[in-house]
């Protein structure tokens, strides 16, 4: 979605990274490219925040828990909102699994309203499930999201989503890797997405263009560095990880605002961009 952003829920890396130790000890369990630098992360977590703030009206932070590890620094995944409320998701990552947990304790002692739970053995991480207008809905099908998961997600959805699209995910570099859906695509605006086209399957690129989308090709060296993971804070007013310059004055060019954040210790690592950091709650 690509709406003004009102409110977001993030996790200060206080609380989702602790300490230099703990993640010198958990880096390798949750595979992160390697181990951040803890006082850089709080660094570079202040300028993010920063950002965030001139233009996102509410900051809601998640607190420290000793049931979640590094990765609940990525809010975007437990949980998936719509306009009517939250829907609570379980992660394909097992040793992410209790962040829903978390999140859904936050949801209900906020009084936010949560229209429907994965259960059984349906997974699916937020980072699968991306809004391409308001009435259409496309999921990943992957290692992080399943056929059970799109089943649900599907029938919890139904009395607002027209059209629902699932899109097959492609092995990539494995199970243990992150992809999602929306590391192939972010949408900045009704008519503009970025997006990493050599990991798309052809017929929801075609059905992007016949959409009316413009779309910018992330190049290569860029999609490492997490260029394809932009965050709309506004319709063409977005956030993306410092580095990439191709991806950045493709965006200009199409009259988009691109601010940029140093993200080494708090993205590129952990393979987690603005869009991961971020889990929106409301837009309007
Ligand atoms: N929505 C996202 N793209 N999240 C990225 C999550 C990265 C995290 N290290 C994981 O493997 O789950």
């Amino acid at each position: 979605m690509y709406d003004q952003l009102k409110c977001v829920i993030v996790k200060h890396p206080e609380q989702a990274f602790i300490s230099q130790s703990n993640l010198v000890d958990q880096w390798q369990t949750f595979n992160y490219i390697d181990v951040p630098d803890y006082a850089e992360a709080l660094e570079e977590y202040r300028e993010f925040i920063r950002m965030l703030n001139t233009h996102v009206d509410q900051i809601d932070y998640l607190p420290a828990s000793n049931q979640t590890g590094l990765d609940s620094i990525y809010t975007h995944d437990p949980v998936k909102f719509t306009h009517d409320g939250a829907i609570i998701l379980k992660s394909g990552k097992t040793i992410r699994q209790s962040e829903a947990a978390e999140m859904k304790t936050h949801l209900e002692k906020q009084g936010i309203p949560i229209i429907g739970e994965l259960t059984g053995d349906a997974v699916s991480d937020g980072g699968d499930i991306v809004w391409v207008d308001n009435h259409t809905l496309a999921v990943g099908l992957g290692y992080r999201t399943n056929r059970e998961a799109i089943r649900q997600l599907k029938k919890i959805t139904e009395p607002f989503v027209n059209h629902f699209i699932e899109v097959p995910l492609p092995h990539d570099r494995g199970e243990d890797e992150c992809l999602h859906l929306m590391s192939i695509i972010s949408i900045v605006d009704h008519d503009l997405a970025v997006v990493y086209s050599p990991l798309m399957p052809i017929f929801f690129r075609q059905y992007l263009l016949e959409q009316g989308f413009t779309l910018i090709e992330v190049p290569v060296a860029e999609y490492e560095t997490l260029g394809c993971n932009v965050l709309a804070l506004a319709p063409r007013v977005c956030v993306l990880p410092a580095g990439n310059e191709k991806t950045k004055q493709k965006l200009e060019h199409t009259g988009a605002t691109v601010y940029e954040y140093k993200g080494n210790e708090i993205s590129y690592k952990g393979t987690g961009g603005p869009t991961c950091l971020t889990c929106p709650v409301i837009r309007y």
